[in-house]
């Protein structure tokens, strides 16, 4: 990469931890309306390590796909970054030309979406378009190139490969057609892999063969792996840290095991309520009261309309009054809450939630 990125803007930031391949730090993002602009995402750090799959979860239009699109700088027109940073090790995405962004993307990091057979082409035969990504990133000599194509969607257990590459769109399952994205994605070596909720639109069967896939992938290549999903059982099998967004922000991150078995913020806590799909003692389904419009909501928590905490303790002043910071509570986790108590606010933890 590195002699394609190494020239990259303003050259390297502030050292991050050496495993650390993306930081992102207080990434702030816009869209531009008639007259109008609404944030839609605001102050968010993320960091992904080799080798790790990190799980952002949120319900819908809490901003996880337009995170993995700024990341690799693929919003929509009317959408900017308007401050923050991202590095990629080290080099400053948010400054790359675009010959540097077309080497990032792809090269060292690739992405998958759900309906894969959407992304296909319907007009090229598969092995025709693993053949187009494995060219633009690797360059490989003529006579090769189907061999590694065979390789390649053998790699991600498509059966019969060889067969396989005169196949169109059409005639894949939907698993067969998300492993065929795989093997494009893997094509140019990548080392971050987005995967936007790459099982939703899958049979549940199929779901974990995708997700086994995707673990082994990891592990085989020391891939470091961004998976959206509103899944919390996906989360719980697979991730290894999970970051929780609400209206943009997030609002609790940590190990994926101790976020699940003991979430601490309200929304999180909600989310793992819902995910059990356990009735109460008079046979009703847990659920939040109804999402409101809470983007540039001005001061005060934006959970607290639909906080279960507030609900049951009263309103304190300053979760009116004031967004609360993402502060540490435990080694290793941190919740954007005024209930839960940790260095920066310990006193403020009048309705804890611990
Ligand atoms: N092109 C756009 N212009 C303006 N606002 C947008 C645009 N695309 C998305 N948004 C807004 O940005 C916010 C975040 O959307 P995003 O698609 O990232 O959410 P999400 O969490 O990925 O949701 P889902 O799970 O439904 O995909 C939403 O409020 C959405 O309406």
């Amino acid at each position: 990469m590195d002699q394609c990125l190494s020239h990259a803007v303003g050259a390297t930031a502030a050292e991050p931890p050496r495993d650390v391949l993306l930081d992102v730090r207080n990434l702030c993002v816009q869209a531009q309306g008639k007259g109008t602009s609404k944030t839609i995402i605001e102050d968010l750090s993320l960091q992904l390590r080799s080798g790790e799959i990190v799980a952002l979860v949120g319900e819908s239009g809490s901003g996880k796909s337009m995170t993995a699109l700024s990341l690799m700088r693929l919003m929509p027109q009317e959408v900017g970054i308007t401050g923050g940073q991202i590095l990629f090790r080290g080099h400053d995405v948010l400054g790359m030309s675009q010959a540097e962004l077309n080497h990032l993307r792809g090269g060292h990091i690739a992405m998958i979406f759900q309906q894969p057979q959407a992304m296909l082409d319907p007009t090229s035969r598969v092995g025709v378009q693993v053949a187009e990504a494995l060219w633009k990133h690797q360059r490989p000599d003529r006579a090769s190139v189907k061999e590694r194509v065979i390789k390649l969607l053998a790699d991600v257990g498509i059966p019969a490969p060889a067969t396989r590459i005169d196949c169109y769109a059409h005639e894949l399952s939907g698993g067969m057609a998300q492993r065929v994205m795989m093997a494009a994605a893997m094509s140019g070596e990548p080392q971050i892999l987005i995967a936007d909720e790459p099982t939703t639109a899958l049979d549940v069967t199929v779901q974990v063969q995708i997700l086994k896939l995707l673990d082994e992938q990891r592990r085989k290549r020391n891939l470091a792996v961004l998976l959206i999903t509103h899944d919390l059982s996906i989360v719980s099998a697979i991730a290894d840290r999970v970051a929780v967004m609400y209206a943009g922000r997030i609002v609790e991150e940590g190990p994926a095991r101790d976020i699940l078995k003991q979430p601490r913020h309200p929304y999180t806590r909600a989310l793992v309520q819902c995910s059990l799909l356990k009735p109460d003692a008079d046979g009703r389904l847990y659920s939040l009261p109804a999402a409101q419009s809470v983007f540039d909501a001005g001061q005060g928590c934006r959970f607290l309309p639909r906080c279960p905490t507030a609900a049951t303790n009263g309103i304190q002043a300053h979760c009116r009054e004031q967004e609360p910071e993402l502060s540490s509570y435990h080694s290793g986790c941190t919740a954007r809450c005024w209930a839960v108590p940790c260095k920066d606010h310990p006193a403020m933890a009048s309705g804890d939630c611990a």
